[in-house]
């Protein structure tokens, strides 16, 4: 079936099947008079479109595309960007973004050329609904697609990616952006809502916004684009109104990530299976006889954008947090006072509960969240965890809490409960904290598990090597090593005491959890739910456990 796209540009090289090859998962287009040779890798492909520009005329094949240097090639070129921050870049002339947005079109007659799989995998057949809504009338927009520019996400490359890839590939359907509340629509201009952060509260704002009203003119809900790192799930996950537990879950918002922020842990836990079958494909093509360097599969914005374009809605699982009287959320923002330098000042707002959907935790980890989020640190991508954990590592600070907690499908009347003193409690319901940092190998993509990890007091160098082994796929889980003579039990039923011979990385699949922190400072006081620090008064508490209902799906991978 042909899809209705935009026009060819006059003056577009149009390639045949005698300038096209196809051969080692590459398009090989020749040169010709009026433009260069190019190869197109099958990694880079987002999709393919087939569109008859005028009755009677052959149809013609639009290839998708996105081109990313690889980090040599952008060092070679002088181009650094990916290493840069948007602040520093203020004074050194801007570097072109690391990403180009390719359109490469091909004539009918190249089908004989390329082979049946890259037409199979790559032609989009149909186009959801939400990229074909015509507002219809000058009125505003009432288009259910929604873009968010984060811009403080990450490096701040939302708002380059969203110039150099995703308008022009949204153009490719007839979108345009309206940005205005009442900006009106020409008659028959298929349009989106944009939205570029001005603040931290631009995304709950917008969230709140969000509901069945959202629906478009086809009656599909609605689909939010978010540029962002974890933190705009969050907001749009906490701002969205609750549903009723009768709500068709169908026609719940969808957001379709693409992974602009720094941890990114949903975006590279939904596309772990993409990896792993990325990296079966590498050693499998790695042999002595074969020379070629092996392939690294699509990146993680091919892959976001290809789920964007050909996925489908699922729920997102989420839980809920609850915190004891008295708690609030900490924040740093860089306030400018006339007169004087910016400083960093604290902010706090009192908090009784949080949806989170990918997180919980107390000790180590929400203390790096912490302490690494500083404008200092956040030049350094996520590099910046490191850099912190080295710091805090050398503290080696031992968490005193009574945590309890029950196993997935145990009754609540039996709760379990660790000895006292802490490095490390998490809950999680997703695999990977960053792309290659997997915390929770047993977690697949949405199952809605919540699973605990946590450890005892077990040194700075103890945690070291625990966390390196999470980077080695997840390794840490089944490390065990000998318990110091003369120490508690790391584990104990409640009444059931026994002396382990050996201490090892708890690793439960868990229905709720529970902790109750017992420090006097309140530096240690700080929990994580997403990336959000919450910190918990003097005998406080945090409570988890799955959410019962979803509020948001989340646009995956259709296969
Ligand atoms: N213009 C802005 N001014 C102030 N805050 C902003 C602005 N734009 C976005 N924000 C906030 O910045 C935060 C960015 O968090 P986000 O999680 O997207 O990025 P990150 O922390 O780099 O990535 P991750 O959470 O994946 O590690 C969000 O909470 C968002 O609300």
């Amino acid at each position: 079936m042909a899809v209705s796209t935009s026009a060819v540009s006059p003056g577009t090289a149009v390639a045949t099947a005698s300038s096209v090859a196809y051969e080692s998962n590459e398009i090989i287009i020749a040169a010709t008079a009026t433009a260069p040779a190019q190869r197109i890798h099958d990694d880079e492909i987002l999709f393919i479109v087939r569109r008859q520009e005028q009755d009677g005329q052959p149809e013609l094949y639009h290839v998708c595309w996105l081109r990313e240097p690889t980090p040599a090639a952008a060092a070679a070129s002088g181009d650094d960007s990916a290493q840069q921050d948007q602040s520093s870049a203020s004074s050194a002339p801007p570097s072109p973004p690391p990403f180009a947005f390719c359109t490469t079109v091909l004539d009918e007659s190249v089908a004989k050329v390329l082979p049946k799989g890259v037409l199979r995998r790559h032609l989009l057949a149909d186009i959801a609904p939400v990229f074909q809504e015509d507002d219809g009338s000058l009125s505003p927009s009432s288009s259910s697609l929604h873009v968010i520019v984060s811009t403080r996400s990450g490096l701040g490359q939302a708002q380059a990616f969203y110039d150099a890839v995703l308008k022009p590939l949204l153009g490719v359907f007839g979108l345009a952006a309206v940005t205005g509340a009442g900006e009106a629509v020409p008659k028959g201009q298929k349009s989106y809502n944009l939205l570029v952060t001005s603040s931290s509260r631009s995304i709950a704002e917008f969230a709140q916004t969000l509901g069945k009203a959202s629906a478009g003119s086809t009656g599909a809900p609605a689909t939010v684009v978010l540029l962002s790192g974890d933190g705009g799930v969050v907001d749009l996950l906490n701002g969205v109104a609750e549903q009723d537990e009768d709500t068709d879950v169908r026609q719940l918002p969808a957001i379709a990530l693409l992974p602009l922020g720094t941890g990114n842990a949903l975006f590279h836990s939904l596309h772990r299976p993409d990896y792993l079958a990325a990296a079966a494909a590498a050693s499998a093509s790695t042999t002595e006889e074969n020379t070629k360097p092996a392939p690294k599969g699509p990146s993680s914005f091919v892959l976001g954008l290809r789920a964007l374009f050909k996925g489908h809605a699922a729920p997102l699982p989420n839980f809920e947090a609850r915190f004891s009287p008295g708690s609030h959320t900490v924040s740093y923002s860089l306030q400018e006072e006339e007169g004087k330098e910016a400083a960093l000042k604290e902010q706090a707002e009192n908090v009784d509960k949080l949806r989170g959907a990918i997180v919980a935790s107390y000790g180590f980890h929400a203390q790096l969240v912490w302490e690494s989020d500083t404008p200092e640190y956040r030049k350094h991508g996520d590099k910046r965890f490191g850099m912190a954990a080295q710091e805090l590592l050398k503290v080696s600070h031992a968490y005193d809490a009574d945590v309890r907690f029950v196993k997935a499908g145990a009754t609540v009347a039996a709760p379990n409960r660790l000895g006292r003193r802490f490095n490390y409690v998490l809950a999680t319901m997703v695999s990977n904290l960053e792309k290659t940092f997997t915390i929770s190998p047993a977690s697949e993509p949405l199952d809605g598990q919540l699973r605990l990890v946590h450890f005892g007091d077990v040194g700075g160098a103890k945690t070291m090597d625990i966390m390196m082994a999470a980077y080695n796929n997840g390794a840490h889980v089944g490390m065990t090593w000998p318990s110091p003579a003369g120490d508690k039990p790391a584990e104990e039923a409640m009444g059931d005491a026994k002396e382990p011979a050996e201490e090892s990385v708890g690793y439960d699949a868990i229905d709720e959890l529970q902790v109750n922190v017992l420090e006097q400072d309140s530096r240690w006081r700080k929990v994580c739910i997403d990336g959000t620090i919450i910190e918990i008064p003097q005998g406080g508490w945090m409570k988890v456990r799955k959410a019962p209902t979803p509020v948001l799906q989340i646009i995956v991978n259709r296969d």
